[in-house]
C-alpha cells in the first residue's frame, strides 16, 4: 500500500504549502474540513494548480492523487482513514485544535498499524502539536494511554510561507509567495525515525525556529497590519510603502532581534540578514496580502505566548527594550469590529464592557506583577479613553 496522509484543513496553507509537500513526496492526501463546498469541489476535481508567485515570474505546479472526507457529516470514514494512515497533518487554525481532537483520538484509539500515526500540526502557534495532543489525550482510551507511543508520535512545527486570500474565483487553485521554510521536530519519532517528506527541516530543537519564526515574520507581519488598518491601507505592501510603517515594523523586528540573538544565540548577521528577507518577502506587491487577513483574530494575536507579548514579555524580564512592540500593541488594540472578523468585535466589546485592568487580564494574561503589565494596563486605558471620546 502507498503512503498516506490525512490534512485536516483544505483552506489556503493545507491545500497551498502541507499538501503541496506531502503530494511531492508521494502521499496521497486525505484531505477533512467541515466546510460542505470544500469538500465538494476537492471531491469534484482531480487536481488543482499551486503557483508561486516572484519578481522572477510565475512557476506551476499540479497537485494530485488526493480524496476529500466531511469531518462533520462522515466521522467514521474519518477514524478509518486515521487508522491505516502514515501522517496527520493539519493547518486550521489553533483555536481549533480542541474540535478536530476528539476525531483523531478516535482514529489513534483504531490503529493496529505497526509505525504509530506522525501526528504534526502545521499552525502558528508554539508547540501547536503539544496542545493538540493535550486535547487528543483527553478523549483516548484512559486504559491504553501508557501505550500510546506505540500508536502515534507527536512533533511540534515551525511553517512559514505567506499564502494570501485567494480570489473569489480561484476555485482550488492557490496563488503563494516562492518562499516556503518548515522545521518539524524529529526527535518524537525515535527509533521508528522520521517520515520522509522532503520539504521538511528536521530539527532537534525546534524552539529558536519557532521563536524566531513567530517573533519575525509574525511580529513584522502584525505590525504591518494593525499600522496599516489604522492608516486605512489596503495591503501589507501598501503599508509597508509609507514611511513611518516601515519604520515602526523595523524598530518592533529590532527589538526581536535582540531577544533573539540572547536567547538562541543566532549571530547578530545572521539575525539582519532573516529580517531584511522577512521584509522583502512581506513588502512582495505580487501578493496582494490584504491587512485584515494578516490582523484576523487580534485575541490570540494579543495573548501571552503570541507575537507581541510574548517577546515584549521576555525582553521586559531581561530588562531590555520593547517599545516598539508596545505600539505595535497600541494598533493591536484599535483593530476591532472589521467586518468578517469575530474575534475583532469581541476585543471592542471587552475593551467597553471591562476595566482596564480585566481587559488588560483577559486579553493578555500577563500577572499583575510583570514587568510589562504596567505599560499594557497604559495603553488598554488609552484605546479606551480614546475610543469612549468618539
Ligand atoms: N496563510 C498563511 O500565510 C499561513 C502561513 C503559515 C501558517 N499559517 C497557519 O495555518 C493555519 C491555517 O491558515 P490558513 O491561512 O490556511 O486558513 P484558512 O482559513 O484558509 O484554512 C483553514 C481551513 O480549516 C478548515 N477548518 C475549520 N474548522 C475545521 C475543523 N473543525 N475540521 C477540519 N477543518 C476545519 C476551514 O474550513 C478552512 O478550510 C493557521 O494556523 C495559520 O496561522 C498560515
Ligand atoms: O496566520 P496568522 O493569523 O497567525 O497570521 C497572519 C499572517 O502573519 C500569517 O498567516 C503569515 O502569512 C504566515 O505566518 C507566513 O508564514
Amino acid at each position: 500500500m502507498g503512503k498516506k496522509a490525512i490534512q485536516f484543513g483544505g483552506g489556503n496553507i493545507g491545500r497551498g504549502f502541507v499538501a503541496e509537500f506531502l503530494h511531492q513526496s508521494g502521499y496521497e492526501v486525505v484531505f477533512v474540513d467541515v466546510v460542505p463546498q470544500v469538500i465538494e469541489s476537492l471531491s469534484n476535481n482531480k487536481s488543482y494548480n499551486v503557483t508561486e508567485i516572484s519578481d522572477e515570474g510565475e512557476k506551476t505546479k499540479t497537485i494530485t492523487n488526493y480524496r476529500a472526507i466531511s469531518s462533520k457529516t462522515d466521522e467514521p470514514e474519518v477514524v478509518k482513514e486515521l487508522a491505516t494512515a502514515d501522517v496527520v497533518t493539519c493547518a486550521v487554525g489553533p483555536n481549533v485544535l480542541k474540535f478536530i481532537a476528539p476525531v483523531i483520538a478516535k482514529g489513534i484509539d483504531a490503529r493496529e498499524a505497526d509505525r504509530p500515526l506522525a501526528v504534526i500540526a502545521c499552525e502558528n502557534a508554539i508547540n501547536a502539536t503539544d496542545t493538540l495532543r493535550g486535547h487528543i489525550e483527553g478523549h483516548l482510551d484512559k486504559a491504553r494511554l501508557d501505550t500510546l507511543l506505540k500508536r502515534a508520535r507527536f512533533a511540534n512545527s515551525a511553517i512559514d510561507r505567506i499564502v494570501p486570500n485567494q480570489p473569489a474565483n480561484a476555485g482550488l487553485d492557490v496563488r503563494i509567495e516562492k518562499f516556503y521554510e518548515w522545521v518539524v521536530e524529529q526527535t518524537p519519532f525515535g527509533e521508528y525515525g522520521h517520515p520522509d517528506i522532503s520539504a521538511i527541516h528536521w530539527v532537534d530543537h525546534l524552539e529558536p525556529y519557532i521563536e524566531r519564526k513567530l517573533f519575525t515574520v509574525n511580529t513584522g507581519h502584525a505590525t504591518a497590519a494593525y499600522y496599516g488598518h489604522n492608516a486605512g491601507k489596503k495591503t501589507i505592501h501598501d503599508a509597508l510603502a509609507d514611511e513611518k510603517i516601515h519604520k515602526a515594523v523595523h524598530d518592533a523586528l529590532d527589538e526581536t532581534a535582540a531577544l533573539i540573538i540572547k536567547k538562541h544565540g543566532i549571530s547578530k548577521e545572521e539575525q539582519k540578514e532573516y529580517v531584511d528577507t522577512i521584509v522583502q518577502r512581506i513588502s512582495n506587491p505580487y501578493l496582494e496580502d490584504i491587512v485584515e487577513r494578516v490582523g484576523r483574530a487580534p485575541l490570540r494575536k494579543l495573548s501571552r505566548k503570541e507575537r507581541f507579548i510574548g517577546p515584549a514579555a521576555q525582553l521586559a524580564e531581561l530588562g531590555m527594550k520593547y517599545d516598539a512592540l508596545l505600539g505595535s500593541i497600541d494598533k493591536a488594540l484599535r483593530f476591532q469590529n472589521v467586518e468578517g472578523d469575530a474575534e475583532s468585535f469581541e476585543l471592542s466589546k471587552i475593551l467597553q464592557e471591562k476595566s482596564a485592568a480585566e481587559a488588560t487580564k483577559q486579553l493578555t494574561e500577563l500577572e499583575t506583577d510583570h514587568p510589562l503589565y504596567r505599560d499594557v494596563l497604559r495603553l488598554v486605558e488609552k484605546v479606551q479613553s480614546e475610543f469612549e471620546s468618539m
